[in-house]
């Protein structure tokens, strides 16, 4: 069904940790010296492996759907944020669904992002369905130099909305900001659109790697932040978004 073999292990995740899952038994201690633990609201969640055979070590953990017309280049995100590089060549389209972990260290707290990505294709969309429910948050990309995949985001915003959970981080990314001569969305329409539907917006590259650690780590962040709900600490997405966010063709020598 898709590029790689598909979930090898459960997923515990900060709202419904799985019954394997040390994050589900509370002890209301907080353990100090022990590498790894982190004390969130009277819960303890010690850093534990994944079931799978990463070695990477996680707190909480978190799914992210990456959703968008095929060809706006949702696999070529990904994969620079996973691997930091470019998928260039020609376009391998992604059938059915895949998926890809990172770990991010959040102020001192390492959530874990699973990240699904799905195809594009108007054929596999019974399959995405099926993920919508399980999803954190929501990462809805069209194409700078594509029309259609912007004029589709209405769709699939009501697609979401039909599918995705009511509280689902979403938010709009308008990709291949690299390509100044192919582009035809502008970048104020990318800002009123998501303007009109109350979502953080942000243009990427996944060329040039513009915005693409922003846009995870933004999400990671605001997942991090209602799943422990610390009073000290006042993360508003937005906010965070419109101060680190870079402009595309801006500020380059
Ligand atoms: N210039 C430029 N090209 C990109 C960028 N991202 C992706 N591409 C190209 O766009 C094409 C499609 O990219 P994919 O990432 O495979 O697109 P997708 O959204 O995963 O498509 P589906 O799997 O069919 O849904 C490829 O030829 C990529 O090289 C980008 O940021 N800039
Ligand atoms: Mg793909």
């Amino acid at each position: 069904m898709s590029r790689k073999k598909g979930l090898r292990g459960k997923t515990a995740s900060s709202s419904s940790p799985s019954k394997d899952s040390p994050a589900g038994k509370s002890t209301g201690k907080t353990v100090r010296g022990s590498p790894g633990i982190v004390q969130m609201n009277g819960v303890v969640h010690p850093s534990r492996p994944p079931i799978s055979n990463s070695s990477e070590f996680y707190d909480i953990s978190f799914k992210v759907m990456l959703v968008g017309d095929s060809g706006v280049g949702k696999t070529c995100l990904l994969v620079r944020f996973k691997d930091g590089a470019f998928l260039a060549g020609s376009f391998i389209s992604t059938v059915g669904i895949d998926f890809r972990n990172k770990v991010m260290n959040i102020d001192g707290v390492k959530v874990k992002l699973q990240i699904w990505d799905t195809a594009g294709q108007e054929r596999f969309r019974s399959v995405t369905h099926a993920y919508y429910r399980d999803a954190h948050a929501l990462l809805l990309l069209y194409d700078v130099t594509n029309k259609s995949s912007f004029d589709n985001i209405q769709s699939w915003l009501t697609e979401i909305h039909e599918y995705a959970q009511q509280d689902v981080v979403l938010m709009l990314l308008g990709n291949k900001a690299d390509s100044a001569h192919d582009r035809v969305v502008k970048r104020e329409d990318g800002e009123r659109l998501a303007k009109e539907f109350g979502v953080p917006f942000m243009e990427t590259s996944a060329r040039s790697g513009l915005n693409v650690e922003l846009a995870f780590t933004a999400v990671a962040k605001e997942l991090k932040h209602r799943s422990t709900k610390d009073p000290s600490e006042k993360f508003k997405l937005q906010e965070y978004v419109s101060k680190e966010v870079k402009v595309a063709g801006c500020c380059r020598s």
